[in-house]
């Protein structure tokens, strides 16, 4: 990271808001790094039905209909609620497996060519899921996805935040036989009360352990959260982090590091942290130089997939035109945990893209 702006493949001026009806075409078909997204809340309504009937699960809700309309959200605690009752429903490792195989086709079919997903182990190993069964069935799935749809992905392990550190620490040691199967850790559920640093030591032993770094913080709690996460977590991106606009000391230490905040705007408006897309800060991140990408946090609860997120934020938001579209994308591919020359390639193929504009 720490790239300098490069200067753009193609004509910023021909391809703005006054030439509109090419934007959405172009955002559908540009390729782009997805880097926020919890797996379990890619279980479409659907889905969990089919694996409750498969697994003898009895849902609260009488219908796919039904369930689907209790989707309406007042905060992120409210969703949290509703997205771990749907998880009950994942007990084996096929369910896992095509789950994880479902959001594959989906991100494929949205030109995402590489995906770091998060997965909630405790919210398994509670309910007597081993850990091993939800690795297993996601790490097959990834191989599938790579040889089938030509997706690339990597896992990351979330540390429920609600829960003690011990907690944490007795997941790391239940999933660090499957160490070769997860790039990172990160940090998410219910932000306001459970600051990073509850979480320092877990994550000074994962570092130790040369894992990458990411956390949940400015979704709904203050900036005082991404600050520690910054500076006791040591993280190496900042998933949601919209609430950093509120320190402009924070945004200028951002902007400098180049650290990736993972923005998931249709999540931002869906549990209320914006009342409407057109209040939404993405255009102004970008305008303070933050190193921004677009993601779809929970898609089966908050509205859409990626290429959704993208069409409704730049229908919204005026500021937003091709040149904030390829900034987009290409922060997706730095921000991502993907080699060098791996980022390279998609860079190259990101200005193939817009080159033709
Ligand atoms: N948006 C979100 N914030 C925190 N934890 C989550 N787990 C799943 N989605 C989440
Ligand atoms: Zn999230």
């Amino acid at each position: 990271m720490n790239r300098p702006t490069r200067a753009l493949p193609f004509d910023p001026t021909r391809v703005g808001r006054e030439a509109l009806p090419a934007l959405p075409a172009l955002l559908r078909g540009m390729p782009k790094a997805e880097l926020h997204i919890h797996i379990e809340g890619s279980l479409e309504p659907e889905l969990i039905f089919a694996l409750a009937g498969r697994n003898g699960v009895t849902l609260p809700y009488a219908s796919v209909d039904a369930l689907r309309a209790a989707y309406a959200f007042t905060d992120l605690q409210s969703f949290l609620d509703i997205y771990y009752a749907g998880a009950s429903v994942l007990l084996e490792e096929a369910d896992f497996f095509d789950m994880a195989m479902a959001y594959f086709r989906r991100a494929a079919a949205d030109r995402v060519v590489h995906a770091e997903l998060f997965f909630d182990p405790q919210t398994h190993t509670e309910r007597g899921v081993p850990v091993e069964t939800v690795i297993r069935g996601l790490a097959r799935a990834r191989a599938t996805a790579q040889q089938e749809l030509g997706v690339s992905s990597e896992l990351i392990l979330c540390f429920l935040r609600h829960l003690s550190e011990d907690a944490a620490f007795q997941t790391l040691e239940q999933a660090l036989p499957y160490r070769e199967h997860f790039i990172g850790v990160g940090l998410d559920s219910s932000e306001r009360g459970h600051p990073p640093e509850k979480f320092a030591r877990v994550f000074a032993r994962c570092r130790e352990l040369g894992l990458r770094l990411v956390a949940h913080a400015g979704e709904e709690g203050p900036p005082a959260y991404v600050w520690s996460a910054l500076d006791v977590l040591k993280v190496e991106r900042i998933d949601h982090g919209v609430r950093s606009l509120e320190d402009p000391a924070l945004v200028a230490r951002l902007a400098a590091e180049r650290m990736p905040l993972t923005v998931c705007p249709l999540s931002n408006v869906k549990l209320r942290v914006f009342d409407t897309m057109a209040q939404h800060s993405l255009a102004a991140m970008l305008d303070a130089g933050l190193c921004a990408t677009v993601n779809s946090d929970d898609p089966a609860y908050f509205g859409g997939y990626l290429n959704q997120n993208f069409i409704e934020t730049f229908e919204a938001l005026p500021a937003l035109g091709a040149a904030q579209a390829y900034r987009l994308a290409r922060n997706s591919f730095e921000a991502s945990f993907a080699s060098a020359a791996q980022k390279q390639r998609w860079c190259d193929a990101l200005d193939a893209h817009f080159a033709g504009v």
